[in-house]
């Protein structure tokens, strides 16, 4: 494996001058070297064949001994010094204070292609931001980040990537349900890969402890090397990071409202600030359509981070970023407009997207009603979203398909009522008359539509199979849906038995339906 290395991060600000992997509040610094933990068996289950093309990784070098030591962490690349970034972060909307990559370990950066790329670990031991824990990930969860992270590139949405899953051969304790009853699980590694890792709790970290030279070095070397379309730092420039970032932050969100992927833990320290999908812990993806669902267990009760709510908590999250900013600019104005920005963007832009995924070419402001009458019905019957807008795509504008008919296999709900029934053909209707006003033909709107509502997304219990399987030693499952997963969008007739709905037993399974952050 020979690559064009460039730590951009390491090579441009200073290091925690401490090198010992004792567990501190790190003052000074924005990263702790430290060396990956030694596995006991390490065993490669799984490679990605496109992020090791765009790596410039040969599939043979992939295969070779050296690759599995790298990528687990039992050897370090000659002239590389592995290292965990210091961050803090709003957990659950409160501030925590320090944070860290306390089981993340960055090995390297490099540029291949002309594209930047940082190469990080993921449950490859302590660092000195571990806290409490071990600094270990199980396979259970491994498996969750690695199919996901590849398969939201796949749906085109922003996202860190995955090069590689492996075993480490170590057990791992781990209380899944938090109810005092521990067990051992397999631990394992995975290779995760983005032109950065920064988060917004990178830069509050540095806020909160009135360090405003140290945030400003931050800020420039991000904008410098991630944004130099920005132009040199000025005040005016941080405001343009800012715009940046909060335009990106929306466009990755309305995504996720567009296939009903649920993050669940959107803390501040899971931001990136390049607006890409990071930390794939207990997300969910939405099957009965509702706004108040969320997949994490330790959200259960307040439900912050439920599907309905991502927009909202996107801005606040930006509202505390604009917060850590504000020293460099010391004016409220230009951060509060670009706040309202969001606003009247999400607003904007959730109209296209629902207008898109209706098969609508231009949307007008009468549309929002059709639209919430749909999001109405699509409640009441606890339909089935990803399987609804597919079904929807083979509706005729001349209402020659019975649209109810089209659709009554998506619902969850055993039995609808008379009215209820009523209340959809009316929705079937509205939507023959608006259809109507549209040039394009049911075979064009078809094609639109199918383009941006999967077919085949990583369902909770779909995770779940693969990983019991996997628990078993068989990984056909992953490979399976590893494959599926490219081609979301295409109708791969193959895989037709993963376009169902989620079947009963799974409605209330640990796993499929509800996730703890035990991971
Ligand atoms: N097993 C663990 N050992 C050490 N630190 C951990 C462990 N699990 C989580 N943390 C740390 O707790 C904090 C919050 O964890 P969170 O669940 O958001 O992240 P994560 O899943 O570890 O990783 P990431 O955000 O890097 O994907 C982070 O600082 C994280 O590094
Ligand atoms: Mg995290």
């Amino acid at each position: 494996m020979q690559f064009n290395i460039n730590n951009l991060f390491t090579d441009k600000l200073p290091a925690d001058p401490n090198t010992e992997n004792s567990r501190r509040q790190v003052t000074t610094g924005y990263y702790s070297y430290v060396t990956p933990k030694k596995t006991a068996n390490p065993q490669l289950i799984h490679t990605s064949d496109e992020l090791l093309n765009d790596l410039g990784i040969s599939p043979k070098e992939a295969n070779a001994e050296d690759f599995l030591k790298v990528f687990t962490g039992n050897a370090v690349l000659a002239e590389t010094k592995p290292y965990a970034m210091l961050y803090g972060g709003h957990q659950f909307g409160n501030w925590a204070g320090q944070l860290g990559d306390g089981r993340a370990i960055n090995l390297f950066e490099i540029d291949h292609n002309e594209q930047h790329w940082a190469l990080q670990l993921k449950g490859a031991g302590e660092t000195p931001y571990s806290r409490s824990a071990d600094g270990l990930a199980v396979l259970r969860s491994s498996i969750r980040e690695y199919l996901m992270s590849e398969a939201m590139y796949h749906l085109g949405i922003p996202t860190t990537r995955a090069l590689s899953l492996a075993l480490t051969g170590d057990q791992v304790l781990r209380d899944v349900m938090y109810d005092g009853n521990p067990a051992y699980e397999k631990g394992a590694v995975v290779c995760r890969v983005a032109p950065s890792f920064l988060r917004f709790g990178n830069f509050q970290i540095f806020t909160a402890r009135n360090d405003i030279n140290g945030l400003q070095k931050l800020v420039d070397f991000t904008i410098t090397n991630h944004f130099p379309e920005l132009g040199e730092p000025s005040k005016e420039t941080y405001l343009a990071f800012f715009k940046n970032v909060t335009r990106q932050t929306l466009e990755t969100i309305i995504h996720w409202q567009r296939v009903g992927f649920v993050h669940g833990v959107m803390n501040t320290d899971n931001m990136s600030i390049l607006g890409l999908t990071i930390d794939y812990g207990p997300y969910g993806w939405l099957e009965g359509f509702e706004w108040g669902w969320t997949p994490n267990t330790t959200d259960r009760q307040h439900k912050r981070y439920r599907f309905g709510n991502q927009p909202n908590i996107g801005l606040w999250n930006l509202y505390q970023l604009a917060n850590a900013l504000y020293p460099l600019v010391e004016e409220a104005d230009g951060f509060e407009e670009i706040l309202d920005e969001y606003k009247t963007d999400y607003a904007e832009k959730s109209l296209q997207m629902m207008a898109d995924k209706l098969g609508i070419t231009n949307p007008e402001e009468t549309d929002l009603k059709l639209i919430a009458d749909l999001e109405d019905c699509l409640q009441l019957s606890e339909t089935d979203m990803t399987i609804f807008f597919r079904k929807l795509a083979d509706f005729k504008k001349d209402n020659s398909v019975a649209g109810y008919d089209l659709i009554t296999e998506t619902f969850y709900l055993p039995e609808l009522t008379s009215e209820q029934e009523k209340q959809w053909n009316e929705w079937f209707a509205s939507y023959a008359r608006r259809l109507q006003q549209e040039t394009n033909s049911d075979v064009q709107r078809k094609k639109a539509m199918n383009a941006i509502n999967p077919k085949y997304v990583l369902r909770n219990y779909m995770a779940q199979l693969a990983i019991d399987k996997a628990d078993a030693g068989d990984y056909s499952l992953v490979n399976t849906f590893y494959t599926m997963l490219k081609k979301p969008y295409d109708d791969q007739p193959e895989y037709e038995e993963w376009f169902v709905k989620r079947p009963d037993w799974a409605r209330d399974k640990v796993g499929c339906s509800m996730l703890s952050c035990s991971s």
